[in-house]
């Protein structure tokens, strides 16, 4: 889905914001190799939100490290914005994710002796990027934070860590923000503030996120879900809702045999 603010410049919409295709990815040797991704192929269109559901140990963790360069694939591409980071060595990933992703974890990974602004402008402190301090009070204005700039991780309640999170991922202006159960820490007011911030970021902002959850509630603020089973995409739903994601997820065994 593209977003309604159509301000994205067509050579962008024309290419997928992230694409795998035929990602394989094998763990172990052997009789105990377990096959986390088997042929998994998405492109994901730029100014969209992206759910990824499925039961435990289906492969979702698996899909967004890969997606992120952090573990290489067995076989398949990966391509961010267009560029095919598969055969990338270790540090040109490092440095691409640092510029060109926004990371967003269930336990939010901010730096304890570091205050929201600086938290916040770690990204381009890391990339040897200059600090425009103007950028970062606007991001923590957007997500309700002006108040809260000086102040440290551990006197933040769960929630408002959460949305320095988001805007530490919105520093970069990344290609892609891949979120891992963004909400999966957090009671359902925070949890839904939270998403309408990524929502925001996709309608207002026109990025792009990716977001593993198993929480239906959750993956109905995305325009499409994709369902993995057993390392495999078992289909998708558009403009889903909670109870519809509720009632594929209670089926997946089905969508798989049907696949
Ligand atoms: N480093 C690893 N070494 C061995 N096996 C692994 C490793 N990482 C993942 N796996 C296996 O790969 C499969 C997919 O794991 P993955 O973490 O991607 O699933 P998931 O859908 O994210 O699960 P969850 O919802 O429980 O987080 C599982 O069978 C898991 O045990």
């Amino acid at each position: 889905m593209i977003s309604t603010s159509g301000t994205l410049p067509l050579a962008e919409l024309a290419r997928p914001a992230l694409e795998v295709r035929a990602l394989t990815r094998t763990y172990g040797l052997g009789t105990g190799a377990v096959r986390a991704l088997a042929n998994v192929s998405l492109a994901i269109t730029p100014g969209s939100f992206t759910a990824v559901m499925g039961p435990s140990g289906s492969g979702k963790s698996t899909l967004l490290s890969c997606a992120a360069g952090l573990e290489r694939p067995d076989g398949g591409r990966v391509l961010i914005a267009g560029e095919d980071i598969t055969d990338w060595g270790e540090d040109q990933r490092a440095r691409f994710r640092r510029e060109r992703i926004g990371f967003i974890y269930q336990g939010f990974h901010l730096m304890p002796y570091l205050t929201a602004t600086q938290n916040v402008g770690l990204p381009l402190t890391l990339a040897g990027r200059r600090v425009d301090h103007d950028q970062v009070r606007a991001l923590l204005t957007r997500v309700g934070l002006a108040d809260r700039a000086r102040a440290l991780p551990a006197v933040l309640s769960g929630g408002q860590r959460q949305r320095v999170a988001v805007a530490r991922a919105l520093i970069t202006e990344p290609a892609v923000i891949l979120a891992d159960e963004p909400t999966g820490a957090l009671d359902s007011v925070n949890a839904h503030e939270v998403l309408r911030l990524l929502r925001d970021c996709v309608d207002e902002l026109d990025r792009t996120a990716v977001m593993v959850t198993h929480d239906p509630v959750a993956a109905a603020a995305a325009d499409r879900v994709v369902f993995l089973v057993d390392g495999q995409v078992a289909g998708a739903m558009d403009r889903p809702t909670a109870d519809a994601v509720a009632g594929q997820m209670a089926h997946l065994d089905e969508l798989v045999v049907a696949s």
